[in-house]
């Protein structure tokens, strides 16, 4: 995180206390403050890239703030929150420039989708982008986790972000100012892992010319991640276990142990308690590595995050690419991404922005720029087999249309809150209807939030 950006203005202690939890979670930097007024103090003193306001509030309220916003600072974006009772205020108060409110209660990743609509989150280096409740709930827990020296195991597929998750917990642990250094156990050759990880003295092997310390050596006082330590030889394990226990290393062809003062976090995308029962991972080390798990759920399995992260990586690469604009990102290109079922999950949907931004021209990203490459079957379609579908009961829709259809009645969901009825009501569909399409995506696996 960078500077201040982010103006929070709301009378409920509580409910300002909740949000700040989840923009700062988010990776948003937040100054809060209780009234209209004293947001226009806090404006006066910083600068900021967003403002979020409750609508009622005593003195001039939210209105008053906007209407502060409307001559001093027209080009900040300010988004309301109202109760859905003043909804109407809340339209009205669009129209005199706020951009986009939130009708009370919302879920933290509705507020996040909004925000990031206007403002991608600012991250440093390689921070988590999350807005999903799932995704809110392992970051809040390994911000716990890392102040604690606790040895922890992040699992979860390929590209989930196990790596950027790693980094997290050393950023907020006691040793950030120490070394983070992370070492692949998968891509070092067997016969130099052992080396790579304890370092060596001069002559120890063919080739040693000169003395080097090892991984562990060089993160002393900080982290080392381990990654993919299930691809480690059980004859190593065995030796870096002693490590761990004992809490001290001896350099290959060295007589002196080294004391060792450093945190171990590893990594795996396989199932590494059933390598343990199967003795293809020892299991001592399993229970030493294993203090605290922390699982990733694949993408598809937090589609909240889809949106931010791909707006987060537009920035990015605009940045990157020195494009003159940042591109928005349109409806259908925004449809494609969640309907898509991620295999290659958080790495896969880098890729794919990246690409969108080479071929893109103009300053909105639209579908034409989504090219996915990964055979796969669009989350939607799959929800939606095509043997069961009965004309009368699809409404006649096409093939295009039904695997929108998820999308959007997801969508619905979201912004009503969960709430069947004003789902139904805002779609034009009887309850009836929405139960019988719910319970058919549910057959299909798809997640619907309760
Ligand atoms: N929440 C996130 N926010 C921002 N970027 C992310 C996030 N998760 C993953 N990434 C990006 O996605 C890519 C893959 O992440 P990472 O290397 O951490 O995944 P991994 O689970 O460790 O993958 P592997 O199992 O292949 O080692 C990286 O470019 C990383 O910066």
């Amino acid at each position: 995180m960078s500077e201040g950006k982010l103006l929070l203005v709301e009378d409920d202690a509580a409910l300002r206390e909740a949000l700040l939890d989840t923009l700062m979670l988010a990776q948003y930097e937040c100054v809060d403050v209780e009234s209209a007024e004293a947001g226009i103090l806090a404006l006066k003193e910083h600068r900021f890239d967003m403002v979020i306001s409750d609508v009622q509030m005593d003195g001039i309220g939210g209105l008053g703030l906007l209407n502060h916003m409307q001559q001093y600072h027209p080009k900040t974006p300010m988004l309301l929150m109202t109760a859905f009772a003043t909804i109407d205020h809340a339209v009205n108060a669009m129209k005199l420039g706020a951009v986009d409110y939130l009708a009370k209660p919302f879920s933290p990743e509705v507020l996040l989708n909004q925000v990031s609509r206007y403002l991608p989150a600012k991250t440093t280096a390689d921070n988590p982008v999350v807005a999903d409740e799932k995704s809110l709930a392992l970051l809040a827990l390994a911000q716990r986790v890392a102040v604690s020296d606790a040895s922890v195991m992040i699992m979860g597929p390929s590209g989930s972000g196990k790596e950027v998750l790693a980094r997290y917990i050393h950023q907020h642990s006691h040793r950030s100012a120490s070394p983070f250094v992370a070492i692949n156990c998968a891509a070092i050759p067997e016969n130099m892992l052992e080396a790579t990880l304890f370092g060596y003295e001069k002559g120890a092997f063919t080739g040693a010319y000169q003395a080097c310390p090892g991984k562990f050596e060089q993160a002393q006082g900080g982290t080392l991640l381990l990654d993919e330590i299930s691809e480690m030889e059980v004859g190593l394990q065995a030796k870096l276990l002693r490590v761990l226990q004992e809490r001290e290393v001896e350099r290959l062809g060295g007589r002196k142990t080294i004391k060792l003062n450093v945190r171990v976090l590893a990594t795996s995308n396989r199932d590494l308690k059933a390598m343990a029962t199967s003795g293809a991972f020892r299991e001592d080390l399993y229970y030493r590595i294993n203090v605290f798990p922390l699982t990733w759920p694949a993408l598809n399995q937090r589609p909240a995050d889809i949106l931010p992260l791909a707006r987060h990586m537009i920035n990015r690469y605009a940045l990157a690419m020195n494009k003159t604009e940042v591109p928005a990102l349109a409806e259908c290109a925004a449809r494609r991404l969640l309907t898509h079922r991620w295999p290659g999950n958080v790495r896969e949907l880098d890729n794919v922005i990246q690409r969108a931004l080479i071929l893109n021209v103009s300053n909105e990203i639209t579908v034409a720029d989504i090219i996915i490459d990964s055979v796969d079957i669009p989350l939607s379609a799959e929800a939606l087999p095509v043997e069961e579908d009965k004309p009368s009961e699809l409404d006649g829709l096409g093939h295009e249309l039904k695997a929108q259809e998820h999308v959007i009645i997801l969508e619905t969901l979201t912004q009503c809150n969960g709430s069947r009825k004003a789902v139904a009501e805002k779609l034009g569909i009887s309850a009836r209807t929405l139960r019988y399409k719910m319970a058919k995506m549910r057959d299909a696996g798809i997640q619907i939030p309760a």
